[in-house]
């Protein structure tokens, strides 16, 4: 479905460990789902600073701060998500769901291990776009989050037969996104 239907794009056809002589976290093709990056153009961690109060019915973009993208001495580069903080970030994929494939994104283990939840979020039948993702640092430590590496998995589910609505056929507010999309009703 990656190659026929651009299922996901860009697409890694098996897990990527290493980018020239750098270790990674992994991303790309696993058995029954891919692993997706965290894309660099896009990241925002909320903050008390300029931020009033977080209403989904009219979401303050002044609730969330840009922090500085930090470089490793390896190259890699990664911004340092502090203890208990709560950050939006995308996927560098961008998804193009058939009617009859249903997803969930789920938290990489070994993110979960340095104390990082990721929203569990679905990927809808007939949904279009990059995928947001919510990141809570549980720990009471910094994290790295590593740019244009793995972040989140998704796992894929698909039916014997189309489904009857789908999120294009209810005009899904979150249909086409191709950032960083904040709140909306
Ligand atoms: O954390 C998330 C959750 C969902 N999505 C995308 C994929 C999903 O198919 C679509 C709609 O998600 P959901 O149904 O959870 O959104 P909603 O709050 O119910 O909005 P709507 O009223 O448009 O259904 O948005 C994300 O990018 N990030």
């Amino acid at each position: 479905m990656c190659e026929e239907y651009h299922l996901i794009s860009p697409f890694e056809r098996q897990l990527i460990r290493q980018v020239e002589d750098r270790r990674i976290i992994s991303c790309g093709l696993s058995s029954y789902g891919y692993d997706c990056r965290l894309a660099k153009d896009e990241f925002k961690v909320f903050s008390p600073i300029q931020g009033t109060e977080v209403d989904p019915k009219n979401f303050n973009p002044n609730n969330l701060l840009d922090i500085p993208l930090r470089t490793a001495a390896d190259g890699s580069q990664y911004w340092l998500l502090p203890p208990h903080s709560y950050a939006l970030g995308v996927t560098i994929e961008q998804f193009q769901m058939p009617r009859n494939v249903t997803a969930i994104a789920l938290g990489k283990s070994t993110y979960a291990r340095c104390g990082l939840i990721q929203n569990t979020t679905p990927l809808e039948a007939d949904w279009k776009g990059r995928l947001v993702i919510e990141l809570y640092n549980a720990a009471n430590l910094p994290v790295r989050l590593y740019a244009e590496e793995g972040f989140v998995q998704i796992i894929f589910f698909e039916s014997d037969e189309d489904c009857a609505v789908s999120y294009r056929d209810r005009a899904g507010k979150y249909q086409g996104q191709s950032g960083l999309t904040l709140a909306k009703v």
